[in-house]
């Protein structure tokens, strides 16, 4: 029960924890105050600061608490709580001190907190004096599989490591399922410092597209930034894929990173190359694709994907990455190309990478098999697009002697115009479609089905198709259809612990019920 919090009306999965330094500097407001030349109003005398926060709801005593305009509310809005809980000031913009004015808390004025959160938080933790090897990897489909790889070839090296990530935070051994992908900045300098209390030497991060829209990175200055491709998601945040693209390039600037490493396997790959002010080098996987560095897939089982990746001045690498599809061959290989741009030796990498007959990571819910060695092979996938739904089909249909079928639903107040390509291409590459349920949010999920639906109807070619909500009946629909030899892609859910149903965190494991659907057929 501990990731579970009961009230009176529901039952509620437990909100993550921030990271924080459990030893926190003291550090002094009118410091602060001088070393960035800001106005203030009240007073300031022995006023020290030990960390900062967004929200009332994360405060600690001895806390800037930064006022922001956000979507519903003033951040403003909440600095008498702010002062309750322990905020020793707030940071905020002018509508915000006007608002905030009669709080009782000394008042420092900016144009905008949220440009000002990741310069303030570094300084206030102190992050960014002698900081890890940070890599940063952004692109639609592919930033947490990075991530993961290279935090798990980074340890095979020898490091100590911090991951941060979709999925989840880790520091060394210690983990913690994330809320955001990308932590708000005052998150994510507090986070850094509590990696270096653990002597972490490398931190891979996984960087969102509105992560860099609204200044969660900002404060950061990364030794490399991989790219791994674009493809349509996330139009709800941006008006198209220009707005989409324009937002991930910040990234590859000389204020954010020292080097990148960009993929040509989309053709944005090359759009970034060209307008990107640092030193990259390219990798693809595509065949014809002219790169620097090249990865070739040599042989592909259903429980690795082995690859060679080839590089300038005749260096070459052969090794293994413990998952299915060409995809995720080069998400390895774009993890190993930005560890060589960090400075690490090819050949070093190839020798640590040995030892264990390839790459050692385990990557939750990224085409996860859950299923035991008889009946349908089952796979729970974190793929939520058009391009992730191809790709992913394509991997499990090569390790598939009889039918695929695939469960999925779409996320509520999410890209709605990215449905109907999502019925379509799941149609199109399976041979039994279970449409069901994902996220609602506080959409109608029958309306969300019948986009999908409408989707899959538009596919060339038509498997049988069943609608079937809530997910849990929907898996064990498809577990009943599902003979030996057959496999079942369940797409959407991946590592998540929950369900949003109007707003509520609903604790719900796509895994779990996996395992108890393929238990209830017989086929434990
Ligand atoms: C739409 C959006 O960006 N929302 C973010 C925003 O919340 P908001 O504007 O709705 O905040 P609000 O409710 O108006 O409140 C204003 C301020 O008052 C604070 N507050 C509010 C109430 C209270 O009691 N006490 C309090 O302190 C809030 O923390 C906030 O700072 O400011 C909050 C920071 O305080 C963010 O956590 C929150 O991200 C939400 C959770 C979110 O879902 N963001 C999405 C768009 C996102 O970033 N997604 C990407 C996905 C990437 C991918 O899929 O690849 C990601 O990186 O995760
Ligand atoms: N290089 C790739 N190209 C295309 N599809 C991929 C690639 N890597 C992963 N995928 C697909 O995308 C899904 C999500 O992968 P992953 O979590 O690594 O991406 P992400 O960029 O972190 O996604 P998100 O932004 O939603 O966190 C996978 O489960 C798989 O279906």
């Amino acid at each position: 029960m501990s990731d579970v919090v009961r009230n009176e009306k529901h039952v509620t999965a437990r909100i993550p924890p921030v990271l924080r330094p459990e030893h926190p500097s003291a550090r002094s407001l009118a410091g602060l105050v001088s070393e960035f030349g800001l106005e203030t109003s009240g007073s300031l005398d022995g006023v020290e600061v030990t960390g900062v926060t967004l929200s009332t709801g994360d405060l600690h005593p001895g806390d800037l608490y930064v006022g922001i305009h956000g979507a519903h509310s003033h951040g403003a809005s909440y600095a008498s709580a702010a002062r309750e809980g322990g905020a020793v000031a707030i940071l905020t913009d002018p509508a915000g001190a006007e608002i905030a004015k009669d709080s009782g808390l000394p008042i420092v004025l900016v144009d905008s907190p949220r440009e000002a959160l990741g310069e303030i938080s570094a300084w206030v933790y102190r992050s960014s004096e002698h900081p890890p090897l940070l890599f940063g990897t952004t692109g639609t489909n592919g930033k947490t599989s990075v991530s993961y790889l290279l935090e798990g070839i980074l340890k095979q090296l020898g490091l100590v490591t911090g991951l941060s990530s979709t999925a989840e935070r880790h520091i060394g051994d210690l983990t913690v399922v994330s809320r955001l992908t990308t932590p708000e900045a005052s998150e994510m300098h507090a986070l850094l410092a509590r990696m270096r209390e653990s002597n972490v030497r490398a931190v891979a991060v996984e960087v969102s597209a509105q992560a860099l829209s609204r200044n969660r990175v900002d404060g950061i200055m990364f030794d490399v930034v991989g790219f791994t491709n674009l493809s349509h998601d996330h139009l709800d945040d941006y008006a198209d894929m220009e707005e989409y693209f324009a937002a991930k390039l910040p990234l590859f600037q000389p204020d954010r990173a020292k080097r990148g490493v960009v993929s040509l396997d989309t053709s944005w790959g090359q759009r970034v190359v060209s307008d990107s002010h640092i030193p990259v080098t390219t990798i693809s996987t595509t065949p014809g694709i002219d790169a620097e560095w090249v990865t070739t897939i040599i042989e592909e089982q259903a429980t690795f994907t082995e690859f060679r990746l080839s590089g300038p001045e005749n260096r070459s690498l052969t090794t293994r990455v413990p998952l299915i599809g060409w995809h995720m061959a080069a998400n390895a290989a774009l993890a190993i190309v930005m560890l060589v741009e960090a400075g690490f030796e090819l050949e070093a990498i190839g020798q640590a990478l040995e030892e264990k007959g390839g790459i050692d990571a385990y990557l939750p819910g990224r085409t996860e098999r859950v299923s035991g060695e008889h009946g349908p092979s089952v796979y729970v996938d974190f793929g939520h697009s058009p391009d992730a739904f191809l790709n992913t089909l394509a991997a499990v249909k090569k390790f598939t002697p009889g039918r695929t079928i695939m469960v999925f639903g779409a996320d509520g107040d999410r890209d709605a115009t990215k449905r109907l390509e999502m019925g379509r291409v799941a149609a199109d590459g399976s041979d039994i479609l279970v449409i069901t349920d994902h996220h609602p949010r506080f959409e109608d999920p029958a309306s969300i089905r019948k986009t999908l639906l409408e989707g899959a109807h538009l596919a060339a070619h038509q498997p049988e198709i069943h609608e079937v909500s809530p997910p849990e009946r929907a898996i064990r629909t498809a577990v009943s259809l599902a003979r030996e030899g057959d496999s079942i892609l369940w797409a959407g859910p991946g590592h998540q612990d929950y369900r949003d149903i109007a707003g509520v965190r609903t604790p719900y494991s796509a895994r779990d019920e996996a395992r108890a659907a393929l238990r209830e057929a017989g086929w434990a």
